[in-house]
C-alpha cells in the first residue's frame, strides 16, 4: 500500500530508542533511515555505541549505521521518534518541528502545551486536529505529536469505557518496573529485596495527563475531563510491566460485570494499523491476574491486561512499559497519522 517512510529515531541509543529499533525493525510503512544520540555516540557504528539490553537479536540493519549527533541538519527522516531526555527534547523537538519534521514524541517535554496533541489512539485519536493549531500559532511546518507517560497510557484505555458510567474520581496505587527509569536509573542494591515509594514527578503526570486525554476536543483546545485523579507511585523489582491497583468512583455504580462487559467492549476502529493489538484491554477473570511476567507481552506488548473487578469499583490494570508505554505507542501514533494522510 503505501511508500516508505523514512523514519529517524533521536536517542537511539537507550532503553526506549532501542525498542523503538525492535517496533520499527520490518516495519511494512517505516525504514530506520537515520539513528542519532549525545555527541559521545555521534560518529561511532551503531553496533559500537550501543550497549544493546533487549533479549531479540541487534537488527543487521542497523548495526553498521552511523549514529549523527540529534541536529535537524544531520538527520535524514520525514518522521522523527523521540526518546531523548525531557530536558532537552523541549529545546530540540521544536527545533525539528520547525525545521518541517514530523515528531512523534515520547518524551514528556510538550505534553501538557495546550497546542500540542497528548494521543492514545485508541482513546482520543479527534485531539489530533490540534495539529492544523499547533502550526498556526508556532508557523511550523512540521509539527510535535506527543504519547503520554508510561503509569498514565496503562490505565486510561481502562478509564475510556468507564466514561459511560460517569466517572467521577479515580484513585491508583502503581507497582512500576526498574525498566522504566532507564539502565542506569535504579541501582540493583536499591531495589533487590525492596520497594521504593517515591518516583519523581510521576504522581503529578498520572493526576493531570489523564484529564487532557480523556477531555474533549472543540475544534480549538481540548476542554479537560472533569475527574479527579489521586495516584501513588512506587517502583519495584520488576524488570518490565507496569502493575496499577485502580479505585473507579462512578455516578451510575455499574457492578463488576457491567465494568467487566465494558472492557471487553471496548474495540476503537483505528482502521487496522500494524502496531495496534487485536484486543486493546484483555479481561483475565483468574483471582491472581493480571501479572506482569506472565501478560505484559500480550498483544505484542501493545495489549493492557485487567483483572481482578470488583465491587467498589477496584480492578488491576498491567501492560509493558516499554512497549505499550513508550516506543509501540509512538509508532501507533505515526501509523494513525499516516492513516489519516499527515504524515
Ligand atoms: N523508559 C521508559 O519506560 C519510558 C521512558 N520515557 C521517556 O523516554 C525518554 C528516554 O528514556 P530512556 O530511553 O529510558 O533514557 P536513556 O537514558 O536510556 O536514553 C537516553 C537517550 O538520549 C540520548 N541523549 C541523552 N542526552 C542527550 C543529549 N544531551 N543530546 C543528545 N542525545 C542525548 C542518549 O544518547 P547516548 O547513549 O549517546 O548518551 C540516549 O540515546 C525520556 O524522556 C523518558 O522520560 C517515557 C516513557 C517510558
Ligand atoms: N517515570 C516513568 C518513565 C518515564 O520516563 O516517564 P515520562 O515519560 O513521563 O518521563 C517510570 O519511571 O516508570
Amino acid at each position: 500500500m503505501p511508500e516508505t517512510i523514512r523514519a529517524g529515531i533521536l536517542g537511539a541509543t537507550g532503553a526506549v530508542g532501542q525498542r523503538f529499533i525492535q517496533a520499527l525493525e520490518n516495519h511494512p510503512w517505516f525504514e530506520i533511515t537515520c539513528l542519532a544520540a549525545s555527541e559521545k555516540s555521534a560518529g561511532k557504528k551503531y553496533g559500537k555505541a550501543a550497549n544493546w539490553r533487549l533479549e531479540s537479536k541487534m537488527p543487521d540493519s542497523v548495526t553498521g549505521m552511523e549514529i549523527v549527533p540529534v541536529d535537524p541538519k544531520k538527520v535524514d527522516a520525514d518522521v522523527v521518534f523521540s526518546a531523548l531526555p525531557s530536558s532537552f527534547a523541549k529545546t530540540v523537538e521544536a527545533e525539528f518541528a520547525k525545521e518541517g519534521f514530523v515528531v512523534a514524541s515520547n518524551a514528556s517535554a510538550f505534553r501538557m502545551e495546550k497546542d500540542v496533541p497528548l494521543v492514545v489512539p485508541e482513546v482520543n485519536a479527534d485531539h489530533l486536529g490540534l495539529i492544523d493549531v499547533q502550526q498556526d500559532k508556532r508557523g511550523w511546518d512540521g509539527y510535535i505529536v506527543t504519547n503520554p507517560n508510561c503509569s498514565t497510557i496503562i490505565m486510561v484505555p481502562t478509564l475510556k469505557p468507564l466514561m459511560a458510567f460517569g466517572l467521577e474520581s479515580v484513585q491508583v496505587a502503581t507497582m512500576q518496573a526498574v525498566s522504566g527509569a532507564g539502565y542506569d536509573g535504579v541501582a540493583s542494591m536499591a531495589i533487590m529485596d525492596n520497594i521504593i515509594p517515591y518516583i519523581g514527578s510521576e504522581e503529578e503526570k498520572m493526576e493531570s495527563e489523564p484529564l487532557k486525554l480523556l477531555g474533549e476536543f472543540d475544534g480549538s483546545e481540548v476542554v479537560p475531563a472533569d475527574i479527579k485523579i489521586s495516584a501513588s507511585c512506587n517502583r519495584v523489582p520488576v524488570m518490565d510491566g507496569h502493575t496499577e491497583a485502580i479505585w473507579a468512583k462512578m455516578t451510575d455504580n455499574p457492578t463488576p460485570e457491567q465494568v467487566r462487559q465494558a472492557f471487553l467492549n471496548f474495540k476503537p476502529d483505528l482502521g487496522d494499523l500494524p502496531t495496534e493489538p487485536e484486543q486493546v484491554l484483555i479481561v483475565r477473570d483468574e483471582p491472581d491476574r493480571p501479572q506482569p511476567r506472565l501478560d505484559r507481552s500480550m498483544g505484542k506488548g501493545m495489549s493492557i491486561t485487567v483483572g481482578r473487578i470488583r465491587e467498589g469499583i477496584r480492578y488491576m490494570a498491567m501492560g509493558h512499559n516499554t512497549i505499550r508505554g513508550a516506543a509501540g505507542a509512538s509508532v501507533l501514533n505515526a501509523e494513525l497519522l499516516h492513516k489519516m494522510g499527515k504524515l
